[in-house]
């Protein structure tokens, strides 16, 4: 399908200035109007000239992850030293929202969790420099404006994206910080108005910097919020957005859009957290980042706001400096991951392996069953409950997160990395005919324990290959835990552990008995015996958890 942009002119301020106002997709059938990807009212303040341009581009096809162009943001905004707003959030949104994000830098802001205390302000001609070498050369699609701290800069910024125009232009008024420092003076406000909010897709104003631009109003309701919308509207911007994060007595964070012909209020709950530094660039370059991938510009707010909730609540506990307001932490998907460390080859020990049939026969809960596998000497744990009620499953899981982690010890999940994710476990264990370790990398990502059942050389340099940490390897003996398991021997044990670069757990039929005759085989990659039935089909696990341990431990110097 190819996709025709149509571009219109504004002349009257915006000579040889083509603002992209509707895209139009063509289909088999013709060339059909397709959802605006921007609000396509032109604005009232320019007379429309003529169709322009019909060019080729990829505007209004939603991001293909498989092609080669990755969306583009650009920012010009101010840096903070904190990293909780300015260039530095809008960085880490965009990467969050898996999005290129190039950076013009405005001023330099000496900032904390306190408050602000120094500003140094880029001169103009750099602002321009900057601007000229990412615009001419990268490929922008949405330019997002954050801190543009005196009124040339709001010109030369101007003027530069008029001659270098993108697809939209998404403009964060930022005015005033959180402590109530000035960021952006009354004299830019002329400018502001006259020249950069015409130009905007979308203006995002909080409640006093939509006062200030319209003149210090009050605005104290969500009433009050609409009428700054529709004033705001008026001075140019195509959509207006009024955030209500501070907005007073409300349990809510509710934000007032406006886009000329309608008004939406997007709620969400209202996160109780200090760490609320930054939230508004965050919320302007998701905007941004979404719009980059192609997506309306309404479905882009909602996203962007609920990524801005998940994000506050995700980092509400989170304590950086000691001033009264903390950033929020947008890299959220990747907190968990590192807060385990590398995987320990020596954990494999004594690996226990729970299952749901043999617990239910003594009548014990799954935490029962972990708590004393790890206190008879467990050093990893998996839970394989294979006809539990998922939303049981979740809620056990969890507490076996807590129970392993306040010994030290990891927690697998067999499979189900639903659950996993679910229950931030260290990792899962598949067996052949489950999803390919491959994918479950790409599911769990770069740092959790991924383990892997195999029974021939060919398997294990598979698993190897797929990205998986360790390799299981059996049934070394008969057993009944596995129906039509083929049992490999300590034969199939050695050649497996040979061909393997994983380290190797041993697994099926093994216990007290046998323990020493398959840790007697010798290979420096064997680093345990994974046990089921021995240590959970009995009536004190602890018991026989100990034994094992015991037994375990004289083969210390086959392990190490
Ligand atoms: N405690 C909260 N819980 C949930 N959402 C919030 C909270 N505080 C702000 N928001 C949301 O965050 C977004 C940014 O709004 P806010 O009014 O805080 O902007 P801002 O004042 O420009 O931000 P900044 O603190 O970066 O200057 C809005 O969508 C708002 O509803
Ligand atoms: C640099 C910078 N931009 C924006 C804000 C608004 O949060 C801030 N505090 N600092
Ligand atoms: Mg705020």
């Amino acid at each position: 399908m190819a996709i025709i942009s149509l571009t219109l002119s504004t002349p009257s301020t915006f000579n040889k200035t083509f603002l992209p106002l509707h895209t139009y997709q063509a289909t088999q059938q013709g060339c059909q109007k397709s959802e605006p990807l921007l609000n396509s009212r032109i604005n009232k303040n320019y007379r429309t000239q003529a169709t322009v341009a019909m060019k080729e581009s990829s505007a209004s096809t939603p991001y293909d992850p498989s092609k080669s162009k990755i969306p583009h943001v650009l920012t010009i905004a101010g840096s903070d030293s904190g990293a909780g707003a300015g260039i530095q959030a809008d960085l880490k949104a965009c990467a969050a929202r898996g999005v290129y994000c190039s950076t013009v830098i405005t001023a330099l802001t000496a900032q904390n969790t306190v408050g602000v205390q120094g500003v140094n302000i880029v001169p103009e001609d750099f602002v321009a420099e900057q601007l000229k070498s990412v615009i001419s050369d990268m490929q922008v699609d949405v330019v997002k404006t954050g801190m543009l701290p005196s009124a040339g800069i709001v010109k030369v910024v101007c003027q530069s994206l008029k001659e270098f125009p993108v697809r939209a232009i998404v403009v964060d008024p930022v005015m005033v910080s959180t402590s109530g420092d000035v960021l952006a003076g009354p004299s830019i406000l002329s400018v502001f108005r006259e020249e950069l909010l015409p130009m905007a897709e979308i203006l995002t104003p909080n409640l006093k910097e939509a006062s200030a631009l319209l003149g210090a109003v009050q605005l104290q309701t969500v009433a009050d919020m609409r009428s700054a919308a529709k004033l705001l509207h008026n001075m140019g911007p195509r959509n207006v957005l009024v955030k209500g994060g501070d907005l007073p007595d409300s349990m809510d964070a509710v934000d007032v859009f406006f886009n000329g012909e309608e008004f939406y209020e997007l709620r969400s709950s209202r996160i109780k957290t200090r760490n609320s530094h930054g939230t508004g660039c965050t919320l302007a370059s998701s905007i941004a980042a979404e719009l980059a991938k192609g997506f309306p510009l309404l479905s882009a707010i909602k996203v962007a706001k609920r990524f801005v909730e998940t994000a506050l609540d995700y980092s509400k506990d989170v304590i950086i400096g000691n001033g009264p307001q903390g950033p929020l932490d947008h890299l959220l998907r990747l907190k968990s991951s590192y807060r385990q460390g590398a995987f320990n080859p020596n954990h494999l020990f004594l690996y226990a392996v729970t299952d749901s049939g043999m617990n239910k026969k003594w009548g014990r809960s799954i935490t029962d069953a972990v708590k004393a596998a790890i206190e008879g000497g467990a050093t990893i744990v998996q839970l394989r409950e294979k006809d539990a009620e998922t939303r049981d499953f979740m809620e056990a899981a969890k507490a076996c997160v807590e129970i392993c982690h306040s010994h030290g010890v990891p927690l697998l999940i067999n499979d189900r990395i639903d659950v996993a994710l679910a229950c931030d476990a260290d990792g899962v264990h598949v067996g052949q005919s489950d999803m390919p370790a491959s994918v479950v990398r790409t599911l769990l990502g770069p740092e959790k324990i991924i383990g892997v059942s195999c029974k021939t050389p060919e398997q294990a340099q598979q698993a190897w290959i797929d990205g998986a940490d360790y390799i299981g390897c059996g049934g070394v003996y008969p057993t009944n835990t596995k129906a039509n398991n083929l049992t490999v021997g300590l034969e199939g044990l050695k050649t497996v552990c040979l061909a393997s670069k994983l380290p190797v757990v041993a697994i099926g039929g093994i216990g007290v008995s046998n323990t020493h005759a398959v840790m007697e085989i010798g290979v420096p990659n064997l680093k345990g015996v994974a046990v089921v039935s021995a240590l959970f089909d009995r009536e004190c696990v602890l018991t026989e958890t100990r034994k094992l341990h015991a037994v375990l431990k004289e083969t210390a110097p086959m392990v190490k």
